[in-house]
């Protein structure tokens, strides 16, 4: 199946533009949306590149119209690519559920019916929207990675399979063991089986436990965040990052929640976080 890419919105942002793009993946078998935002152009060379992989319940519009992030980016000349959480559409299996089905694809490949035809979000932020991008957009392949709470899951575990592909991490209100908490242990199970063992790859304790390159990863956590004690427990990555020298930052910012004002309120520091790597 060739990609086309289909141009659904476009608007003038902070001197750039942000656009929405509609594409039909031969990953997930499905169309797809992603947006992303161009920043007026800073010199000759291609921009660097942010993807930000957003929650349970999210579309990729979450993040562009919520986090206020475009400002910062268009400052620092940081194209944003904003993927969707999940496969799309009526032909697309589903759940009532927020946390399984469209909108909860957990950035994993399944391997069980019905989901293992459509949910191969993995192959598709790994390999297929990456090459679309790349083809279609003036972009650098200095590339880092970022992502809230089911994406903030997403954003570290991909940057930890894939040494070298990203120049940092970083997570806001991340779930990091996916495996020992409720929403992982719901999707993993309906997605990937009853054995365990077939979880631990997607799991970023246990992949960071096997790594043998680092890379910079800074994480936000707010105090107030309603899921913090039964799903995130972002001290358990801490504690093997501490115990292998690994340069990761964990900030616990207090009053914030788990919502888009926490993001909106520290996405700035996680731009200019990656924006001092990726101009490294
Ligand atoms: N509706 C659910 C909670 C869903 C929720 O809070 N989603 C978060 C991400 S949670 C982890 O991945 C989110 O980003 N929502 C979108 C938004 O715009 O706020 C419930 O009621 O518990």
């Amino acid at each position: 199946m060739a990609s086309t890419l289909e141009l659904l919105e476009e608007h003038r942002l902070f001197g750039g533009w942000q656009q929405r793009w509609r594409h039909l993946s031969s990953t997930l078998n499905c169309t797809m949306t992603f947006s992303i935002f161009l920043p007026a152009p800073q010199g000759e060379s291609p921009p660097p590149v942010v993807w930000f992989l957003s929650g349970l319940t999210c579309t990729d519009e979450n993040f562009t119209t919520k986090s206020g992030a475009q400002r910062v980016a268009a400052e620092l000349g940081l194209v944003l690519v904003m993927p969707d959480t999940s496969p799309r559409g009526a032909e697309v299996p589903n759940e009532e559920a927020y946390d399984l089905g469209q909108g909860a694809g957990f950035y994993l490949n399944a391997t069980q019916a019905p989901w293992a035809t459509h949910f191969q979000m993995y192959d598709y932020l790994s390999a297929e929207l990456p090459a679309l991008i790349a083809d279609n957009f003036n972009i650098s392949d200095r590339q880092a990675i970022a992502g809230h709470s089911m994406g903030g899951h997403g954003a570290i575990m991909l940057a930890l399979r894939n040494p070298g592909r990203f120049v940092s991490a970083s997570a806001l209100a991340p779930i990091v063991n996916p495996c020992t908490v409720p929403w992982g242990e719901k999707a993993f199970r309906a997605y990937l089986g009853d054995d365990r063992q077939a979880w631990l790859p997607y799991d970023s304790c246990w992949l960071m436990r096997q790594a043998t390159q680092t890379l910079p990863i800074l994480i936000d956590q707010g105090d107030s965040d309603q899921f913090l004690a039964d799903q995130l427990h972002p001290e358990r990555l801490e504690e093997i990052a501490i115990e292998k020298n690994w340069p990761l930052t964990l900030r616990i910012q207090p009053g914030y929640d788990h919502s888009y004002y926490f993001i909106a309120s520290f996405i700035e520091d996680h731009l200019r976080f990656h924006a001092t790597h990726l101009r490294a």
